[in-house]
């Protein structure tokens, strides 16, 4: 079918690899300057306010009776603040953080070894905690819930079973997969909160507080601009706030007006709407080859070549949230918004069924 295109759909450059992707990149990994700018306390992380109001009666009941903090287990897409959250509680119960990662606990004596140096009240996180391995997660229960751990001691038919007991402390899990954790994981956490994707008026606000840390003059609707084509997504905001910044550092006086900030992303090619290549390039497939849609997940993961995880946890929400995508028990479809916005003619749009 010939596609009848207003603008110029055609294949465009890829922004700069790693600019719209909510994972860290490599200079991002390498530096401390996200803890910098990482907010110190509730009071100061914004947005979030569901998650906010049921950690602060957290907090206040556990000081008030003197208790470490209930197990929390925060899900969501990558990027909104989950590492955030953890090292704020940890400094609202006055207490030690320590940070780790799934597959950094293969082995069953690297959790033993982080467990049983926990001091009362500490928070341990745990990051994509939906990629334990068996043994791990194992020893997790009974430290979950009754804070001890069961080991055991030398090998074959010396093998002795040992008790060994823990000082109380919080786990907080992060995972961008709540459904990919085993139900007696997931039955530990006292506390299951989702992270939402950001407001562009949040995404302002984040923005606008960076660039005073990072003594940066920049104009509120810059900052709206920039939050909104961020992705929902506060790591985004901050990273396209930097290399505007460089831009309005390198061709203008250094201050951030509307006009650098859109002269700027329009360079790095970012779009209006926050979408990136891939984004873009689902939707096109989605149009182009299948007419906008019903397709498959597994037909589209294959003619994008992207892996259907990926698609499921880190485009689709965005997508969705946007307008540009519905999910319909026959499969993936393109809005007329999405048509719209790639700059597509819509000949004739077949009705949508919204998901039963
Ligand atoms: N609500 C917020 N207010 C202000 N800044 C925020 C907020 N949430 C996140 N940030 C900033 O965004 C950056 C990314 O946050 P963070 O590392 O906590 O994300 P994350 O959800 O843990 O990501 P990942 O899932 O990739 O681990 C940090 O630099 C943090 O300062
Ligand atoms: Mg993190």
């Amino acid at each position: 079918m010939a596609i009848i295109s207003s603008q110029n759909p055609s294949p465009e450059r890829s922004p700069s690899p790693s600019l719209l992707s909510a994972a860290l990149n490599s200079e991002e990994q390498q530096s401390t300057s996200e803890d910098s700018l990482r907010p110190q306390s509730l009071a100061e992380y914004i947005g979030q306010q569901e998650l906010k109001d049921v950690l602060e009666i957290a907090i206040q009941a556990a000081k008030s009776r003197q208790e470490s903090l209930d197990h929390l287990l925060l899900y969501g897409p990558p990027g909104l603040g989950k590492t955030t959250i953890a090292l704020i509680l940890a400094a609202e119960m006055g207490v030690n953080c320590k940070i780790t990662s799934a597959p950094a606990l293969e082995r069953p004596r690297d959790i033993v070894g982080l467990l049983i140096n926990l001091k009362p009240g500490d928070i341990l996180f745990i990051d994509e905690i939906h990629r334990l391995s068996r043994m791990t997660e194992e020893l997790l229960y009974p430290a979950m819930e009754d804070f001890y751990l069961d080991l055991t001691v030398g090998k074959h038919q010396s093998a002795r079973s040992r008790r060994l007991s823990l000082n109380r402390f919080t786990l907080v899990g992060a995972t961008t997969r709540a459904g990919a954790l085993t139900s007696p994981l997931r039955d530990r956490f006292g506390l299951v909160q989702r992270l939402r994707f950001y407001q562009p008026a949040e995404l302002q606000q984040i923005v606008e507080r960076t660039a005073v840390i990072l003594q940066t003059p920049i104009t509120p609707e810059a900052a709206l601009e920039i939050g909104r084509r961020s992705r929902g997504t506060p790591r985004i905001a901050i990273r396209l706030l930097k290399r505007v910044r460089d831009y309005a550092a390198v061709k203008h006086s250094g201050e951030i007006t509307l006009a650098v900030a859109i002269a700027a992303l329009e360079l790095f090619n970012v779009d209006p709407a926050g979408l990136d290549w891939t984004d873009r390039r689902l939707l096109s497939v989605i149009i182009e080859s299948y007419q906008g849609g019903p397709v498959g997940i597994d037909a589209l993961a294959a003619a994008t070549g992207e892996d259907v995880q990926t698609i499921e946890e880190v485009y689709e929400p965005y997508l969705m949230q946007m307008g540009y995508l519905q999910r319909t028990p026959r499969g993936r479809m393109a809005t007329p918004q999405a048509w719209q916005h790639l700059g597509y003619r819509p000949r004739q749009f077949p009705l949508l069924e919204p998901e039963p």
